[in-house]
């Protein structure tokens, strides 16, 4: 045990995180030629193409020290607000963190929030000045930055290049020298915790655990705390690149486990692993169920495909623990799913997947939170309101409470006046505003979670030119005024694009919706009225015109093969509608209260 070292890397996206492994993998020999690819840890394809971290992954390092042999884990932690509760899970298995800041963008509003989740779980923190070799870093100064948030010494901060190896080394001993080995007790009964799992099709669930206290062995009966199942250990090992098998593995280390579970839903991050037979008393802290954040219908865009599309769903819940859905229908729409995701992230990568390894061409409503309602014949018991059709008859409406958030956001303090605008639009209220130095400022809102799902974060960086990072927890939940706006196509309400907005900006958005409709909605053979309504009041109207041109006139009935042209691009063009009623509605259009400023 005193020869292991667990510490995971936190950074603020593109700091170098996942650089930095790969240099750390290459310097401890653990990969070789052969199996060198950029980005080792990011094993999705959609992962390595959007280069981010989706999922958290463990990878074990041999490395000599001063002759004697270490085993480094090194323990990937996700990179985006969505797997937020993955990131503290992946923090408390450790016992270290190395917190890469880059030279040249200093500290940012991720670096501060993955910070205290590792102080909260009392990590060794080695800060990591990275990308040194750029031209445009800025060493002293944000070594200074960095020394201010820590209260740690200016030497005790590596520099560091992931990209030419400079500091690597350091940053090696510095691992071995600062971080303490784990605690723990080989003796007492099995507790381990489960920080990541991953779902094989050929193998099942792998759990990824670490060993608190005890021992795990091949063949043990083991238990899962929080679902209260039991299963054998059929195989346990170690992860380096590929998995070694073992026969058993100890208080301190980290390792995986297959037990021949089939589906996600069985294996919980944050859950403890026990003896079935002698099960522990204290169970590992900080387990949650975690909850979507956001909703959205999702519909197949040719009604015959809905079995399809279930399966689809069902297999991609089968590796996809977080996503949850339950069937709906929409007088619009037809058949489809109401799906719950972490955040919008999460809610792209579903549909991603769902095109791509399902070739499933798929209709997206408009996403909302999950709003709580209750009603004046019972004041207590809530209505989860995750479809805006759920809402209950206004009359009928005692209050309606929906969720918020603590947003973090660092910018410069030229911008301070513009991101404070752009959050007290989104009906932020301002907490605290503190001058890290006197160039950058760290901004504190409590804001409803609502307003972060719609345009925010394009906006901000916008009014930020770029120059502003940002970062949210959830706080509760609060009371708010809030009023279904509908939309009517020709007379007739869809239900897919009603929203559920604050009634302050009701009428702005039912407003601007109309507009962007006008702007979406292909023109047809017949006038299209476009009404916004909140009940029986209208609030809001646009008309689409009437086409008068046929697409294939231009073609004066000549030159057959361009008309064909025409009309294979118009079929194509059609791919993504959707008839309701006699009006065809694109896809975009489902979305377009995300896009109203644009
Ligand atoms: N010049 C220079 N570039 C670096 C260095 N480290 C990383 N980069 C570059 O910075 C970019 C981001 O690096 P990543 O390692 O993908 O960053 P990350 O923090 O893992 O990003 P996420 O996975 O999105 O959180 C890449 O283009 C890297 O090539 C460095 O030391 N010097």
């Amino acid at each position: 045990m005193e020869k292991i070292r667990n510490f995971c890397i936190i950074a603020h996206i593109d700091h170098g995180k996942s650089t930095l492994a790969d240099r750390l993998l290459d310097f401890t020999g653990s990969v070789t030629e052969r199996e060198k690819q950029d980005q080792l840890l990011d094993n999705m394809d959609l992962e390595r193409e959007r280069g981010i971290t989706i999922k958290s992954h463990a990878i074990q390092m041999d490395y000599m020290h001063n002759g004697e042999k270490y085993v480094l884990n090194l323990i990937d932690t996700p990179g985006h607000v969505d797997f937020s509760y993955e990131v503290s899970r992946s923090i408390a298995a450790c016992e270290g963190a190395l917190l890469v800041v880059d030279a040249a963008q200093s500290i940012q509003a991720q670096t501060i929030s993955n910070l205290y989740l590792a102080l909260e779980n009392d990590l060794e923190i080695i800060p990591v000045l990275n990308k040194v070799d750029l031209p445009s870093a800025n060493p002293e100064e944000v070594t200074d930055d960095i020394v201010d948030l820590l209260g740690c010494k200016p030497e005790e901060v590596i520099p560091a290049s992931a990209k030419t190896g400079i500091g690597i080394q350091e940053i090696l001993t510095a691992i071995i020298d600062r971080i303490p080995p784990p605690k723990g007790n080989r003796d007492e009964s099995l507790q381990a915790l489960v920080f990541d799992s991953v779902y094989n099709p050929f193998r099942g669930v792998e759990t990824y655990f670490r060993v608190v206290n005890g021992e795990i062995t091949k063949g043990q009966k083991i238990k899962f705390v929080a679902t209260g199942r039991s299963y054998e250990a059929d195989e346990i090992g170690t992860l380096k690149l590929t998995q070694h098998p073992k026969q058993k593995i100890s208080t301190g280390d980290v390792g995986y486990l297959i037990t021949g579970i089939k589906d996600a839903r069985e294996v919980k991050v944050g859950d403890t692993i026990t003896d079935s037979a002698n099960p522990t008393k204290n169970p590992i802290g900080g387990f949650e169920d975690v909850k979507p954040m956001v909703f959205a219908g999702i519909y197949p865009v040719d009604t015959e495909d809905f079995e399809d599309l279930r399966s689809s769903m069902e297999k991609l819940q089968l590796n996809d623990a977080s996503l949850v859905f339950t069937p709906e229908s929409s007088a619009a729409l037809g058949f489809g799913f109401r799906c719950g995701f972490l955040g919008m992230l999460h809610m792209e990568i579903i549909q991603e997947r769902l095109e791509r390894e399902f070739d499933m061409t798929v209709i997206t409503t408009v996403p909302n939170v999950s709003y709580h309602a209750y009603t004046t014949k019972d004041r207590e018991t809530a209505v989860i309101v995750n479809n805006p059709s759920d809402l209950p008859d206004p009359s009928t409406v005692d209050r309606v409470e929906e969720p918020y958030i603590k947003a973090t956001i660092i910018t410069k303090s030229d911008f301070v006046g513009n991101v404070m605008s752009l959050c007290i639009e989104k009906r932020g209220q301002i907490v605290n505003q503190t001058y890290l130095t006197t160039e950058r400022v760290e901004l504190i809102f409590d804001m409803p979670l609502a307003e972060i799902v719609f345009d925010f974060y394009d906006r901000l960086k916008t009014v930020s030119k770029g120059y502003a990072s940002f970062d949210y927890s959830p706080i509760g939940m609060r009371v708010s005024k809030l009023v279904r706006v509908d939309i009517l196509l020709n007379a007739q309400p869809v239900d897919a694009l009603s929203a559920l907005v604050h009634f302050d900006n009701a009428h702005t958005i039912g407003k601007k919706m109309c507009e962007k409709l006008k702007e979406l909605i292909p023109r047809q053979q017949f006038d299209i009225p476009i009404q916004a309504a909140i009940g029986s009041k209208i609030i809001s109207r646009e008309t689409i015109k009437a086409l008068r041109k046929d697409v294939t006139a231009k073609c004066y009935g000549g030159d057959i093969s361009r008309k064909r042209k025409l009309l294979e691009k118009q079929k194509k063009g059609k791919k993504r509608m959707r008839q309701v009623g006699n009006v065809e509605i694109p896809q975009q259009a489902f979305m377009a209260v995300l896009k109203l400023n644009d």
